[in-house]
């Protein structure tokens, strides 16, 4: 069962902030699809990073995963033995959709999934991190704690993949870019309403950061690769890269 998103399609009088409850849940996928250009890209790309980086005997973690999309992909490219994928959101409405979506497919891969604040989980003997889509929605005094704890989570030779929407340093390709995502989000069936109500709901939800913002603070938290691997539009994805040999 594939719902359409119709949440912003009528006129909403009082409009609060975003959220992801039962409402966002049950739509997620068509919504994520025609609102995040790049979406399935980076998804694919994931599974593709994951093939690469994981380790034997270490734990995958998949931070603010929503119904699974990224877990589901981590798991089918994981050749690695004795690893487990550690799936986490705050929503309860996410993880209950996550949980019967990941049991549709046959796997020998644990996944456990946890019901938490990302902020306060622990990260141990992690091979490959994924915060896709997430950090933006983390308070930004928060942020940097966050990454430090990820990089002293992850073994020598370990990635994070962090998917962010960003904005720009320079206003005039910030406007751009901004403009170009809504074109997206109309040649893919949202009105005007739809497209202006949500921007409103996410303004004090969801903060981006410039990509060079993100670097910076990638750096200060000890990673020694970092670099922008795709871009569509002011979304994104980066790879930060934790120095050593995974073999
Ligand atoms: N503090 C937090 N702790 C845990 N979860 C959180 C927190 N804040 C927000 N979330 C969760 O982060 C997710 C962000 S969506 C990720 C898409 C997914 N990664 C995907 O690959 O499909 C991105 C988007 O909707 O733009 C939601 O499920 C929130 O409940
Ligand atoms: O729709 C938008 O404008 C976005 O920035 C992406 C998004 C997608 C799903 C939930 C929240 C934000």
């Amino acid at each position: 069962m594939q719902s359409k998103d119709h949440i912003f399609a009528a006129p909403i009088a009082q409009l609060g902030d975003f959220n992801f409850d039962q409402n966002v849940a049950n739509v997620f996928p068509d919504m994520i699809k025609r609102s995040v250009p790049g979406y399935s890209n980076i998804i694919a790309a994931i599974g593709m990073m994951t093939a690469r980086f994981a380790q034997p005997n270490s734990n995958l973690y998949d931070l603010g995963c929503s119904l699974g999309a990224a877990t589901q992909e981590m798991r089918r490219n994981l050749a690695q033995p004795n690893c487990t994928i550690v799936a986490v959101d705050n929503s309860s409405a996410m993880l209950e959709r996550a949980a019967s979506h990941l049991a549709t497919f046959k796997s020998e891969v644990p996944v456990t999934l946890t019901e938490a604040d990302i902020c306060d989980i622990d990260i141990e003997n992690a091979s490959v991190v994924v915060l896709n889509f997430t950090l933006q929605f983390i308070d930004p005094n928060q942020r940097q704690a966050l990454l430090q704890k990820i990089y002293q989570g992850l073994k020598p030779g370990g990635v994070l993949i962090l998917s962010e929407k960003f904005i720009s340093t320079n206003d005039t390709v910030n406007e751009l870019l901004i403009d170009l995502h809504h074109d997206f989000k109309r040649a893919n069936g949202y009105s005007e309403l739809e497209v202006s109500q949500k921007r409103t709901a996410l303004e004090n939800v969801l903060r981006p950061d410039t990509p060079e913002q993100h670097k910076a603070r990638l750096a200060r938290v000890g990673f020694e690769h970092i670099d922008m691997w795709f871009q569509c539009f002011n979304f994104g994805s980066m790879v930060a890269i934790k120095q050593g040999s995974n073999k």
